[in-house]
């Protein structure tokens, strides 16, 4: 079979000033179909407190179907910018379109529905695994069958004698896996993802990450994913975005991170080899 066409991805990056620097990029992504998921127009926020900008009129375009890795330093903006994406805080200014509609007029829940988030550490509700990943649905008045929960779970890699557990039976890693089954119940189409693995072992990290892979794959899943290690977005990321002090001065695929202009960028590839 011959392999699918590569996908251009269109990418503009903010300069602290007026203009904009727009990039064009040629990212082969498997299944995605080119299309933007994530149109971001100059989303800008202040600190509260000291007024200085956590994110500086950032544009970005995320498209379908790719894991895009989100680095930076600590302090840069990474979560702030994924909180963006499923209205965790509202932008004083600047706009987020999700498939061409700006998210603020889109129902709240409904939104968060369609873009999952997951964070570093899991929080499961009271009650058994199959609780847990029935409630989302329960929500909308959907009963999930005992095989829809064990088809989740395989799909993170847990078994399915796992269904009957709670969360004080489980490891953080265990757990991991069903919070992120959990978030899927809900059909997700979008993944926003905060270091999910930075509090787990490799072989947890390694099922993760395989499941994330399985998702873009087969379901065409849009994965945004903050992360640590540059090994890991090496791995299993298509595009990576750099932020330094809420600005994105790199976007690239994480084999060019080598050919990089920013220092940072440097800085990150040297000390994850
Ligand atoms: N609600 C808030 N009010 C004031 N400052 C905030 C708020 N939320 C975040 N910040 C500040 O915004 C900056 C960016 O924070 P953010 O958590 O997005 O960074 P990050 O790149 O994800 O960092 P890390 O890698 O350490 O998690 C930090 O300086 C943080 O102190």
């Amino acid at each position: 079979m011959s392999s699918p066409p590569p996908v251009q991805a269109h990418l503009s990056i903010a300069d602290g000033d007026e203009t904009v620097r727009e990039h064009l990029l040629t990212v082969d992504v498997g299944e995605a179909d080119g299309d933007v998921k994530f149109r971001i127009r100059n989303l800008a926020k202040k600190s509260d407190t000291t007024g200085a900008a956590i994110l500086n009129r950032l544009t970005l375009d995320i498209p379908r179907g790719v894991i895009m890795g989100v680095i930076g330093p600590s302090g840069s903006g990474k979560s702030t910018l994924l909180r963006a994406l499923n209205r965790l805080w509202e932008p004083p200014s600047g706009t987020v379109f999700l498939d061409g509609r700006d998210i603020l007029d889109v129902d709240v829940l409904s939104l968060r529905r369609k873009v999952g988030m997951l964070f570093q550490l899991p929080v499961l509700f009271e009650g058994t695994v199959a609780d847990n990943i029935r409630y989302g649905p329960q929500l909308k008045g959907k009963k999930l069958s005992d095989e829809d929960v064990h088809k989740l779970l395989t799909l993170v890699d847990l078994d399915s004698s796992f269904s009957t557990k709670t969360g004080s039976e489980m490891s953080v890693g265990q757990s991991q896996r069903v919070a992120l089954a959990r978030t899927l119940a809900n059909s997700p189409e979008v993944l926003l993802l905060d270091e999910p693995t930075s509090a787990l072992d490799p072989i947890s990290t390694e099922r993760i990450e395989g499941a994330l892979v399985k998702l873009k794959q087969k379901q065409g899943m849009t994965i945004v994913m903050v992360s640590h290690s540059i090994k890991q977005i090496q791995r299993i990321a298509d595009i990576v975005c750099l932020l330094v002090d809420g600005e994105i001065v790199e976007v690239l695929k994480p084999d060019q991170l080598s050919q990089a202009n920013h220092p940072m960028a440097l800085r990150f590839l040297q000390l994850s080899s």
